[in-house]
C-alpha cells in the first residue's frame, strides 16, 4: 500500500499537545504517513514551559536527509525551531533538495508566554526561511512581529498578511485564535485577495496545540493533493472540530482533541 508522507520539523512537547506529538496525531488522523526531525525538547505541561534543550543544527538536518533520501516526502511543515543555526541550516536544505509543499508556522511565544523563539532568530526566520515557504502561518503576535504593524481588527490582519507576503512567502494565514472580538476568524492571501475564514468561537479555555494542529492539518492535506486554498479551509475544519473536543486535562490549559473523528464530529 503507498501513502502519502509528511515530515514535521518540530520540538517535542513532554505534555503531548503541542510540537511534534500534536504534528504527527494530525498527520496519523489524516491517513498521511508522519516523519519528525526534531529541533528541541521542551520540559512542557498545561501550566507552561519548564525548559529546552536544543539539539544541534547539524544533527537536525541529519534527520531531515535521512528520511529524505530513503523514504521521500510529500509536504513539511516547521514549528517550533528554536534558534538561528537550526532555522539557517533547514533553509539552506530547503533550498537545496527541495522540501515541497512547506507550510511554515513562524512559532515565536507558547500561549503561556514561554519564549519558544530565540529574539536573534526572528531575522534569520524572516530572511532565510519565509523566501522559501509555500504558506506561512502567524497568529496574531507573530504577524506584528513579523509585519511591523499594530494589529486588532480583521483589516489589520489583511493588512499584516499582504506585509508578510512581501518578505516571500506564497500564501499567508494570519491567524486570528487572539482576537479580542471574533476568535476563531482567519486571514488568508493569496498574492492578490485576502479571503476572511471564520467559524464559531468555542468556547474553551483548552486551546494548546491549535496552531500546531492547524499547521500540521494543511501539511497533511497538501501531502494528500489537494490544493492549496481548499487544504486551509479542511485544516480550519479539522482544528475546529478538535477544538470542540478539547481534553481538560491538567491544571491550566489542555490541549485539543485529535481524536474526533473517532468519536464523533459535531
Ligand atoms: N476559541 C477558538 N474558537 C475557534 N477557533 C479558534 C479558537 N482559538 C483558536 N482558534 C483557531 O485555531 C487556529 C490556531 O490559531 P491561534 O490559536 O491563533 O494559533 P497559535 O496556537 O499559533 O497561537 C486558528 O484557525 C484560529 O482561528
Ligand atoms: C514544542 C512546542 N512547539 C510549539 C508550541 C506552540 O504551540 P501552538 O500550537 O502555537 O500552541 P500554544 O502554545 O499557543 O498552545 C509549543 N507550545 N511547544
Amino acid at each position: 500500500m503507498s501513502i502519502p508522507r509528511a515530515l514535521t520539523i518540530a520540538g517535542s512537547d513532554s505534555g503531548g499537545g503541542a510540537g511534534i506529538q500534536a504534528d504527527l496525531r494530525t498527520f496519523a488522523f489524516h491517513c498521511v504517513h508522519g516523519m519528525s526531525a526534531l529541533t528541541c525538547v521542551t520540559a512542557q505541561n498545561t501550566l507552561g514551559v519548564q525548559g529546552v534543550v536544543p539539539l544541534e543544527a547539524d544533527f537536525v538536518a541529519l534527520q531531515i536527509e535521512s528520511v529524505l533520501g530513503d523514504i521521500g516526502v510529500d509536504s513539511v511543515k516547521t514549528g517550533m525551531l528554536f534558534d538561528a543555526p537550526i532555522i539557517r541550516r533547514v533553509a539552506q536544505l530547503a533550498a537545496q533538495l527541495p522540501l515541497p509543499n512547506l507550510v511554515v508556522d513562524p512559532v515565536m511565544v507558547s500561549r503561556t508566554g514561554a519564549r519558544l523563539l530565540a529574539d536573534e532568530a526572528v531575522a534569520a526566520l524572516r530572511d532565510s526561511l519565509l523566501p522559501l515557504a509555500t504558506i506561512v502561518t502567524p497568529n496574531l503576535h507573530e504577524a506584528r512581529i513579523l509585519s511591523g504593524l499594530t494589529i486588532e481588527t480583521i483589516e489589520d490582519m489583511a493588512a499584516a498578511a499582504q506585509r508578510i507576503a512581501a518578505l516571500g512567502a506564497r500564501y499567508v494565514l494570519v491567524k486570528g485564535g487572539a482576537l479580542g472580538v471574533g476568535r476563531g476568524s482567519d486571514v488568508f492571501y493569496d498574492g492578490k485577495q485576502t479571503v476572511v475564514l471564520a467559524t464559531e468561537t468555542v468556547d474553551t479555555p483548552h486551546t494548546h496545540g491549535t496552531g500546531c494542529t492547524l499547521a500540521a492539518a494543511i501539511a497533511a492535506q497538501l501531502a494528500l493533493g489537494e490544493p492549496l486554498p481548499t487544504a486551509v479551509r479542511l485544516a480550519k475544519n479539522y482544528v475546529t472540530r478538535a477544538l470542540h473536543h478539547s481534553l481538560a486535562i491538567g491544571g491550566g490549559q489542555g490541549p485539543v482533541g485529535h481524536f474526533w473523528p473517532l468519536i464523533g464530529a459535531k
